[in-house]
């Protein structure tokens, strides 16, 4: 794997169980960035999905769209809905990002934060089509976001790194077994940030 670079920056917590990931502040410079952002913001296909959440059917607080290999997955019987094709901008990203996580991917999963209502829930990205163990890698836009890490047997021990713009994050293998993140809602104002996260399905 390429030399990364391990958490130069103020702004991360100490203690994080960094054998499961790697960070890098600016793999993509301001300018090329808000340009993605603005971008991806305007021209994705955004959609705001269902979840079960007990007995209740609730909008996830955030929009998402999916790209990927149409060739490399049988979406049918993933039960999704065909991924859309890889864009000239996706690719891009995509190619900065396989020799830093030393992997091929077919396949992100776009999240649009729009502001600080939206979030995502404590989770991990273990499911079965995501196979053993999954190399995720992470690039943010805009808004600076905390990404909270908790141990799942102990809440109580709980770390993050704050994502900036134009932004790195590898969640190495191992991670998802041990470990659920999320980004939190914020009382605080905060503009629109768009998240890709490069997946391998199987
Ligand atoms: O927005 C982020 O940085 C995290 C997104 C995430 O956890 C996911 O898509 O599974
Ligand atoms: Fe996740």
């Amino acid at each position: 794997m390429a030399q990364l670079c391990f958490f130069p920056e103020a702004g991360q917590s100490k203690g994080l169980p960094k054998q499961f990931l790697e960070y890098v502040p600016k793999l993509i410079d301001p300018f090329t960035g808000q340009q993605l952002l603005e971008k991806l913001i305007a021209e994705t296909p955004w959609q705001q999905s269902m979840r079960i959440m007990y007995t209740k059917e609730v909008l996830t607080p955030r929009l998402t769209a999916w790209y990927g290999d149409p060739e490399a997955f049988d979406y049918q019987s993933l039960k999704s809905t065909r991924p859309l094709a890889w864009t000239p901008e996706l690719l891009m990203v995509k190619n900065l990002v396989e020799p830093l996580a030393g992997a091929t991917f077919n396949s992100v999963l776009l999240n649009y934060y729009r502001d600080g209502n939206d979030s995502v829930a404590w989770h991990s990205d273990k499911e079965e089509i995501l196979g053993k163990e999954p190399i995720i890698a992470s690039v943010s836009f805009g808004q600076v976001r905390s990404f909270d890490i908790r141990n799942k047997l102990n809440h109580a021990e709980q770390y993050s790194v704050k994502l900036e713009h134009g932004s790195f994050l590898l969640m190495k293998a191992g991670l998802q077994e041990k470990w659920e993140h999320r980004i939190a809602k914020s009382t605080k104002a905060m503009e629109p940030r768009v998240n890709l996260t490069f997946r391998i399905v199987k």
